[in-house]
């Protein structure tokens, strides 16, 4: 029978280490069985809204409810062991002298013996690991330990899964992968779950929407495609997806003059005629065109495989990206020609 799954509410959270506030006045909601993730830079308080949440620290203000039961408030404090909520971290802490079944095991002392083989049983097979149940955690590879890592903690079918950049320490190619992976057994949990990672790749990889922090606050909350192509701010826009701001000035509400062209916004644009703005423009917004007019000289070049990610200066030294096919090898210093090409367009006051 499928677990009933619980949502998140993180209501006007304060909490500070000592004189240092560092959450500050944050709100998250998760649906029950949604994957949320915090995004943010280094310091902005991700691991400490995860620590709150499973029950280490203390909030100077708001509430943490998970369904109908309070975690946390200035008040009153769940234990962590009391809260059904499961924990997996960086660095991976299975028990080395115990096999890889009893790791699972461990958090399983209240249910019968057979109880507990089924559960492992179904735990070793949801994480690829059938295989593995007799062995010693140092004889799997990083990426199967962290695997083990995420079975032990559901096995004891917590309400919440949280996860702290548990792959950071995995290579590209291993990491994106289990991302895949992992979101693919949370959805078969019907598992809500919360996930901290600095990378956007990641969490656009696992998250179903994402709670991008900046200073112990969430600055915008939405799915990775909103937060991609209608960020809120210019912080927003930079952090996720490399944002280059290209000085504008409209001419009417669909359309705007810039260095490359006069360019007609399918959508009425939030702004009046005469006004200057920036135009937010992604490295896949302006493509290379042999016929285009507008030429712009190549100071950046970066070889990716399958395109060439050029940057390029404008005659009035903005600085743009720029995508091309891999056979376009063009040299730093030369002139090329630059094309527009935006489905929509995302302004910004140039203040
Ligand atoms: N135990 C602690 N005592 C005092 N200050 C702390 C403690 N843990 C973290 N901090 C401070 O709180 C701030 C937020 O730290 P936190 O670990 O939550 O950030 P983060 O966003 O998870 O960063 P990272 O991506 O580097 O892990 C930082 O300025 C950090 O120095």
């Amino acid at each position: 029978m499928a677990k009933q799954c619980l949502p998140l509410i993180v209501d006007q959270v304060t909490a500070a280490y000592g004189q240092n506030t560092i959450i500050k006045g944050l709100s998250l909601q998760l649906q029950a069985g949604e994957i949320g993730c915090l995004l943010g830079a280094s310091g902005c308080g991700k691991s400490t809204l995860l620590k709150l949440i499973a029950g280490f620290g203390e909030l100077t203000s708001g509430t943490i409810q998970l369904g109908d039961r309070q975690l946390a408030s200035p008040q009153s404090s769940l234990a962590t062991e009391h809260r059904r909520v499961g924990m997996v971290f960086q660095d991976i802490a299975l028990f080395p002298h115990l096999t890889i079944g009893q790791n699972i095991a461990f958090g399983l002392a209240k249910l019968s013996r057979p109880e507990q083989r089924r559960r492992v049983t179904e735990l070793l097979a949801l994480v690829g690991l059938s295989d593995y149940q007799q062995r010693y955690p140092n004889e799997l590879s990083g990426g199967q330990q962290q695997r083990v890592a995420i079975a032990r903690a559901l096995a004891p079918e917590p309400d919440l899964l949280l996860l702290d950049e548990p792959f950071s320490g995995l290579d590209v190619m291993l990491r994106d992968s289990l991302l895949v992976e992992l979101r693919s057994i949370l959805i078969q949990q019907q598992i809500t779950a919360l996930f901290v990672t600095h990378d956007q790749l990641e969490a656009f990889a696992i998250a179903d929407k994402v709670a991008l922090m900046d200073d112990g606050k969430i600055v915008q909350f939405a799915t990775p495609y909103e937060l991609y192509h209608q960020p809120v701010n210019r912080y927003v826009a930079d952090f996720v997806g490399n944002g280059y701001f290209l000085p504008v000035e409209l001419l009417n509400s669909q359309q705007i003059n810039t260095e490359l062209g006069v360019l007609t916004s399918p959508q009425p644009l939030a702004a009046t005629a005469g006004q200057k703005k920036l135009l937010l423009l992604r490295p896949d917004d302006i493509l290379h065109d042999d016929e285009s007019p507008y030429q712009a000289s190549i100071t950046r070049k970066h070889f990716k495989g399958s395109f060439f990610q050029y940057e390029v200066q404008l005659s009035n030294g903005c600085l743009l990206p720029c995508q091309a096919p891999s056979h376009h090898n063009h040299a730093i210093g030369e002139m090329i020609g630059i094309r527009l090409e935006l489905d929509h367009m995302v302004l910004f006051d140039q203040t």
